[in-house]
């Protein structure tokens, strides 16, 4: 659990984060969106003490982060920005042994992680350990970021737009390998992002920021039926709302029983996808498949129709 409490960062008269309280769950994913200067990475970066408040405190598992050293910080929050941050002349195995080789744990159990890791991204270990981050693609090296960050079983993430640099393609891929591991360590994980369908998409819940203040903290559902402010509905964009409502689910809670013709969708996938996928197959519905392939049933332009519809 994170605790933030009043915190406050000001650069000269400069006021960036203002007097921010909020409590984020353990196990969820935390998304933080607003406009361009509006304190995100700041608000992010007081978490693991890479930015020190001006006054307030953030407690972790209800330690001060104050009292926590440095080394601890780095064990506990993993970090991963855009760009990736890779270390140019490591080898990807050497880039994602970074924090373990500073904590000082076994060769072996270093090996270890980072074949486990490697394998988790869908990497082979074997074929891309060895590399250097220039040998990569921009969609392999952000995985390598990501692998990196969660390299000493961190039990918080932050990530500062991590998939901003990816094609539409891989972001999507990258944001569903997100929720698969987040799934798998059970992960606290505070996102920023300037993306409103990423936000609806991976979040649990989503803080609005602006000049520095919350304006809401709420469950996606929520800030689309109640938004708090004028800004808020903006920036969620009012035309956008059924879209958004099915960004949130995926196919398989959309999962109807019966049989349908063409090209199945995967249970993971979201409800907006499907959509788009139904109407530009012509389809009044589409078979639906688990991971491994087998029939789960059918998902209908009926049913999403319904799903997209204000809440009651
Ligand atoms: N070290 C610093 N010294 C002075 N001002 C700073 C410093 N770091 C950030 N700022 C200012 O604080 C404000 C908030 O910056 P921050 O990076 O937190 O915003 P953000 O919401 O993440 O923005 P973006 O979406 O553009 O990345 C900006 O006006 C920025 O110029």
């Amino acid at each position: 659990m994170i605790e933030i409490d009043s915190i406050t960062k000001r650069y000269g008269d400069t006021t960036v984060v203002d007097n921010v309280s909020m409590t984020i769950a353990p196990r969820t994913i935390t998304v933080i969106v607003g406009t361009s200067g509006s304190g995100k990475t700041t608000l992010m970066r007081m978490i693991n003490r890479l930015v020190e408040p001006t006054s307030g405190k953030i407690l972790i598992d209800g330690e001060p982060n104050s009292a926590i050293p440095g080394y601890e910080l780095r064990r506990r929050i993993g970090y991963a920005i855009q760009g990736h941050g890779l270390f140019p002349h490591r080898t990807v195995g050497e880039n994602i042994a970074t924090v373990p080789t500073l904590l000082g744990w076994e060769k072996s159990r270093i090996d270890a992680k980072v074949k486990e890791l490697l394998t988790l991204f869908q990497l082979d270990p074997a074929a891309f350990g060895p590399r250097y981050p220039h040998e990569l693609s921009g969609g392999q090296q952000q995985r390598v970021g990501v692998a990196r960050a969660l390299a000493a079983e961190p039990n918080i993430l932050l990530m500062d737009e991590p998939f901003g640099a990816l094609d539409p393609v891989i972001r999507a891929k990258a944001q569903e390998d997100l929720l698969a591991i987040q799934k798998h360590f059970g992960t606290t994980i505070v996102l920023v992002t300037h993306d409103m369908e990423e936000a609806f998409h991976l979040a649990d819940k989503i803080a609005v920021m602006d000049k520095g203040r919350i304006v809401q903290y709420a469950a996606p559902e929520e800030m689309l039926v109640n938004p708090a402010t004028d800004f808020v509905e903006t920036l969620i964009g009012a035309g956008e709302r059924p879209f958004r409502l099915l960004s949130i689910g995926s196919v398989g809670e959309a999962t109807e029983a019966g049989e349908a013709e063409g090209e199945a969708i995967a249970a993971a996938t979201s409800q907006r996808d499907a959509l788009s996928a139904l109407l530009w197959a012509g389809r009044d519905a589409l078979p639906v498949v688990g991971a491994d392939g087998t029939r789960l049933g059918r998902v209908t332009l009926a049913g999403l129709a319904r799903r997209a519809a204000r809440p009651q």
